[in-house]
């Protein structure tokens, strides 16, 4: 694969979700200052030292608190995400309670399936639409990263709810980049495997895995996938590994996209 230094495009206004963490934190920080960025997590103090970090004069820096987990907080993204008229969407807040599925509360599983699905499945249904008109009018292109994971590739007992939901903002992603292939839009699933952040301590099973990939690397590695690539795994071990089918599930979505277009061209030209 060539060496690509370049992110492919600069966006004007970025929203990031899950801002706060570890690879949130290194995408807003790798992107560049020509991108104005409106950044959420629920942890207000993070998010004011991120505001502090990264604002510069003539850079705009705004902040939104809110709880992905609940349809009030999703709103109020996404709100304040068209009001900002972004042209680059990152989906990135995630979590993932570790442990077995019998022994674990129903409200950790409801907030997982709530903050890795609902939010992604709203926020790139509410955004889109405007991301997709201004593009358009600007002649310019909009990107969308959501961060999905290895994981998503294949079932993980004790992880089982979260490889899951990961499953969903895979497949729900690579369908949108066939769908939407044509529109002035590049969508990009990031399926990184181990990167150093909280997520491994707040999920349950203590310190980052070993040989865990540096969040910043991930971000770079993502800001340049955009654009050029439709699904993004990278990491230690199994990263690589999941190249292939990446790439054969990317191959699949394309070719029922095609056939669905031609089955509309059809049914149309027998009416
Ligand atoms: N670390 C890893 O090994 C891997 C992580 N991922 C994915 O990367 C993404 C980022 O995670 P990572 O940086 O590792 O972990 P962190 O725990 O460091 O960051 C998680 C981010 O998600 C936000 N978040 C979590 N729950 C909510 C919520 N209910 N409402 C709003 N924001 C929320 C957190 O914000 P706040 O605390 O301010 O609410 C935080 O900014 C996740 O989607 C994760 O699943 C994918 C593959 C590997
Ligand atoms: C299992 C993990 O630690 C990680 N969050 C991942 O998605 O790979």
């Amino acid at each position: 694969m060539p060496v690509m230094k370049q992110m492919s495009r600069t966006y004007r206004r970025a929203l990031v979700t899950g801002a706060t963490g570890g690879i949130g934190g290194a995408l807003a920080r790798a992107l560049p200052v020509a991108t104005d960025l409106l950044l959420t997590g629920r942890n207000a103090e993070a998010l004011a030292q991120l505001v502090q970090e990264l604002a510069r004069p003539g850079r705009r820096v705004d902040v939104v608190v809110a709880d992905l987990g609940t349809d009030p907080g999703r709103e109020a993204v996404a709100v304040a995400a068209e009001a900002f008229a972004i042209d680059l969407l990152i989906c990135n807040a995630g979590q993932g309670p570790f442990g077995d599925f019998l022994d674990a509360e129903e409200p950790a599983l409801r907030d997982t399936v709530s903050v890795n699905v609902m939010a992604p499945l709203v926020l790139l249904h509410r955004l889109l639409p405007g991301m997709l008109t201004r593009a358009a009018a600007a002649g310019r292109r909009a990107g969308v990263i959501v961060t999905s994971s290895g994981v998503a590739f294949y079932p993980v007992p004790r992880l089982a709810t979260y490889a899951a939901s990961k499953a969903f903002s895979l497949s729900l992603t690579e369908a949108l980049a066939a769908e939407l292939d044509g529109a002035p839009v590049d969508l990009l699933a990031l399926c990184p495997t181990a990167t150093k952040s909280h997520f491994a301590e707040r999920s349950g099973y203590g310190p980052s895995l070993p040989g865990a990939q540096d969040p910043a690397a991930v971000a770079r590695a993502a800001l340049q996938a955009l654009g050029r690539q439709r699904t993004l795994t990278l990491g230690p071990i199994s990263g690589s590994v999941l190249t292939v089918p990446a790439l054969v599930r990317a191959g699949m979505a394309q070719a029922i996209s095609l056939l669905v277009r031609r089955g509309d061209g059809a049914r149309s030209r027998r009416r």
